[in-house]
């Protein structure tokens, strides 16, 4: 069965939670400085990176499939997060984290023949309090490379998420809600 779509990123997240869904992708990744801008929101900055990924994959690609690029932001207290530099870094992130709530925001932007379209998700994240022991045997598993906010919660960091409001697919890195509806804009249904 042939591609229905590129997926514009390297996360094995948004791809493994595109094979849930059944949609059949290619996977094109972009480099792009991530970096938000001075003074620039969270709210903003996840749906312009999201959008500048599809949109240098759409421009690059030879087959006009529809691209699907995202940008996934860990924010706490106002601030974003991003992904942890080394160990030490991985450990003051979830020491932030620790006991309190934090949100996350996944942007998905979907490029193709029938326009663009961006959608936003926003979730609610409660950690309980974390003790020195599990900060740093967590920060140890490896499992923090790579993640927005040094966490995972589709892996060991499950057992310290007490509740989650919105989207458990969002905060893995690619709302399947919003998803789904931006594919059906370019004509291609999940379901039916
Ligand atoms: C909060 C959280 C994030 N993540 C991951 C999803 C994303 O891969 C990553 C956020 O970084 P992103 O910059 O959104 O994505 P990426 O750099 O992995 O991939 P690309 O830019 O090529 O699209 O954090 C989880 O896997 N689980 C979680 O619970």
């Amino acid at each position: 069965m042939p591609p229905q779509i590129i997926l514009a990123s390297a996360s094995p997240r948004r791809s493994e939670l595109l094979r849930q869904i059944g949609i059949r992708h290619l996977i094109q990744a972009v480099d792009l400085d991530e970096s938000p801008w001075p003074g620039e929101a969270a709210l903003d900055y996840v749906q312009r990176v999201a959008a500048e990924k599809s949109a240098a994959c759409w421009h690059a690609s030879p087959q006009k499939l529809p691209v699907l690029g995202a940008d996934t932001s860990v924010i706490c207290d106002g601030e974003i997060l991003g992904k942890p530099e080394n160990q030490a870094h991985a450990q003051a992130l979830l020491s932030r984290l620790s006991g309190r709530s934090h949100q996350v925001y996944s942007a998905v932007s979907v490029r193709g023949d029938k326009g663009h379209g961006l959608a936003l998700s926003i979730s609610q994240v409660q950690f309980r309090a974390l003790s020195q022991a599990e900060i740093l045997a967590y920060s140890l598993s490896g499992e923090p490379e790579g993640k927005a906010g040094a966490y995972a919660i589709q892996g060991l960091a499950s057992v310290f998420i007490e509740s989650l409001t919105g989207s458990f697919s969002g905060v893995m890195g690619l709302p399947l809600f919003e998803t789904a509806e931006l594919l059906a804009q370019q004509g291609i249904k999940v379901i039916a």
